[in-house]
């Protein structure tokens, strides 16, 4: 939503809720408005964890419980005050959404919901039994709620301090979501390797996303415990952290008004169906099964595809005063080793893709690896950018060993990769795209994003600048906004490449970037290499096209079966006897002269 309208939108919520008394709304009324506030609450942050990270949770109400039990027990047992009563909540919701994301981020599917579900039902089980502490049914009661100037909240108080919590934790979230931190959700979603690849930690990420909607789950749970000044275990059901899922999906994962819209039409429709509880636990998950098959966007979605529809012309992309960005994308290196690899090896049962191969890159040429079909070659470059790890050898990095670090560790040394198999983030622009292979320079902290202090607006408007800069001269600059899954075959292509190139690497690795590409597309790309390099960017490409290997390379690598058979330049290679006997055997007597793909 364009900043106008969303300014708009907020002064329009803030002058209703300051207007409300003027409703005459009684305490029904008032208590459904409450009820709409904390839903969104608790439904916010757990749609960064569904929406943009991409993780599912079906125990939330274990994390309301957190927050509900640690207002009421500070408060009454340990006598805090109601204010850091709530503070302490959302700390021990902190707590505990890294408890839950502890095993949770090692799994996906069915056991990721088998692992939510099971902390749900610890926890519930817990408040039920362990009456010592948690009192059981019989629950808490005389839970103080805050007050101002000696004030006590009444109804009316309680309907403006939650809004003011739900404005403030739309605006921070909202903050934070259009920075690098949710790029990096939405880039965990969309493709792992991919992010791993641009320095990104998934398991941090996915950290991140359960603590944030932690946080906003148990700072509902304690709100509504101190609202009703009374809270026991029969809240806490399985019930409630479908309610929350479906608060989410229904409303609109994903986006950031999802989970208002979801918030004010089930918060209504559960006071509606109050009277017929069997219906509403199977309307609930009808309303889930409708919105998973059927509208899977949920109502945000369909109504920002309608509100698409109707403006139906799109925002023309921004000028940005231009500057060249290639030659800024990395700091050039000396002409030694960059990168040194030792008997490396790596099998899979019987197949042995690699096979103690040795060898060495110079820093600022570029190095081809090439092969028939099958040599081992893609291994071999994700063996080198940590998305494999060896079974045995080493594979030093400027000097520092790096064989079996993770990938976004390798990429943070300044090690970036294309796929064979493109692993762009389709639905993000092509300028997000190239923005995620940025991340790591982006340097804005957790609390700045959140808080949208001038200092992360200045990185992030920095970032766009250089995003848009590279986008220009790698020829993308008219299609930085359209989703990258649109742009042509080979626009893609060189949009891998433009990512890989953000995070300004010290070595690019590339994985047969002209496969598919035409011959105009393909001379395009020798000439975007030659330019890599002449930035003082170190090129290892894997290729079969020989006409481009020969052309841009000044050193080739060739493995068969494994092995590494050959090396040296081009002209020699074309010559060597056990390399053509590689090529001829691998049914290709074209080979080294021509196109190869
Ligand atoms: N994860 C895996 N599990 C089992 N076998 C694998 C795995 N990855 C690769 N292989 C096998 O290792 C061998 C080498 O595959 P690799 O993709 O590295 O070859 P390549 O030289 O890149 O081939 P191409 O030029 O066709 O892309 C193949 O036989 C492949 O089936």
């Amino acid at each position: 939503m364009p900043a106008l309208a969303h300014a708009i939108g907020l002064a329009v919520l803030a002058a209703a809720l300051a207007l409300v008394p003027l409703f005459g709304l009684n305490d029904f009324y008032l208590q459904i408005l409450f009820t709409i506030g904390v839903n969104y609450l608790a439904a916010a942050g757990l749609n960064v964890l569904v929406g943009y990270a991409g993780q599912k949770s079906l125990g939330h109400a274990g994390l309301f419980a957190v927050g509900a039990y640690t207002a009421a027990i500070a408060n009454i047992e340990w006598g805090l005050s109601p204010w850091l009563s709530l503070l302490l909540a959302c700390g021990f919701g902190a707590i505990f959404g890294l408890v839950i994301a502890m095993p949770s981020v090692r799994v996906s599917g069915p056991s990721l919901a088998m692992v939510t579900i099971g902390f749900g039902i610890v926890v519930e089980k817990i408040v039920t039994e362990w009456t010592d502490i948690f009192k059981g049914q019989a629950g808490f009661y005389g839970i103080n709620a805050p007050s101002i100037a000696g004030v006590s909240f009444t109804n009316l108080h309680w309907v403006w301090f939650v809004g003011a919590l739900c404005i403030a934790t739309h605006l921070m979230l909202r903050s934070l979501l259009a920075g690098r931190y949710g790029r990096a959700f939405l880039a965990v979603q969309m493709a792992e390797p991919a992010a791993q690849s641009v320095g990104i930690s998934v398991v941090r990420a996915k950290t991140l996303a359960f603590v944030i909607s932690a946080v906003t789950c148990a700072l509902a749970g304690a709100v509504v415990a101190q609202q009703n000044q009374y809270f026991n275990s029969d809240f806490i059901t399985f019930n409630l952290s479908i309610f929350l899922l479906v608060v989410v999906i229904f409303g609109g994962s994903g986006s950031l008004y999802g989970p208002l819209f979801g918030a004010v039409i089930l918060t209504l429709l559960d006071a509606w169906l109050a009277r017929w509880p069997a219906l509403q636990h199977f309307t609930y998950g009808a309303l889930l099964l409708f919105s998973l098959y059927l509208m899977p966007n949920g109502i945000a979605g369909a109504v920002s595809g309608f509100a698409a529809r109707w403006r139906q012309g799109k925002v023309a992309a921004p000028v940005v005063a231009g500057h060249s960005a290639l030659a800024a994308t990395s700091a050039a290196t000396a002409g030694g080793e960059i990168l040194v690899v030792k008997d490396l090896y790596k099998a899979y049962g019987g197949i042995v893709p690699v096979r103690n191969v040795s060898f060495a890159i110079t820093a600022g040429k570029v190095h081809a690896l090439i092969g028939p079909n099958g040599a081992g070659k893609t291994t071999l470059l994700n063996l080198l950018s940590g998305h494999v790890a060896p079974g045995n050898g080493s594979i030093r990095f400027e000097g520092q060993e790096i064989a079996g670090w993770p990938a976004h560790r390798v990429a943070c040394l300044g090690i970036a990769r294309t796929f064979q198999n493109l692993k762009l983030f389709g639905e993000l622009s092509a300028l997000d795209n190239v923005l995620l292979g940025a991340h790591r320079h982006i340097e804005t902290g957790f609390a700045a994003s959140l808080l949208g202090l001038p200092s992360s607006r200045q990185a992030e408007a920095m970032a766009r600048a250089d995003a848009l800069a590279l986008l220009r001269d790698l020829g993308l600059g008219d299609r930085a906004h359209e989703p990258a899954k649109s742009l042509p075959y080979g626009l893609q292509r060189r949009l891998e490449i433009a990512r890989a190139l953000a995070s300004k690497p010290k070595l690019l690795l590339l994985d047969e970037p002209a496969a598919g590409l035409n011959p105009q597309e393909t001379h395009e790309l020798g000439e975007v290499i030659r330019r890599i390099q002449q930035a003082g960017v170190t090129v290892l490409l894997i290729e079969h096209h020989m006409d481009l290997v020969m052309g841009i390379s000044q050193h080739v690598l060739v493995l068969d079966y494994g092995a590494l058979i050959a090396e040296g330049r081009p002209d020699a290679i074309r010559q060597n006897p056990k390399v053509i006997a590689a090529y001829l055997g691998a049914d290709d007597d074209a080979a080294l002269t021509g196109d190869a793909a």
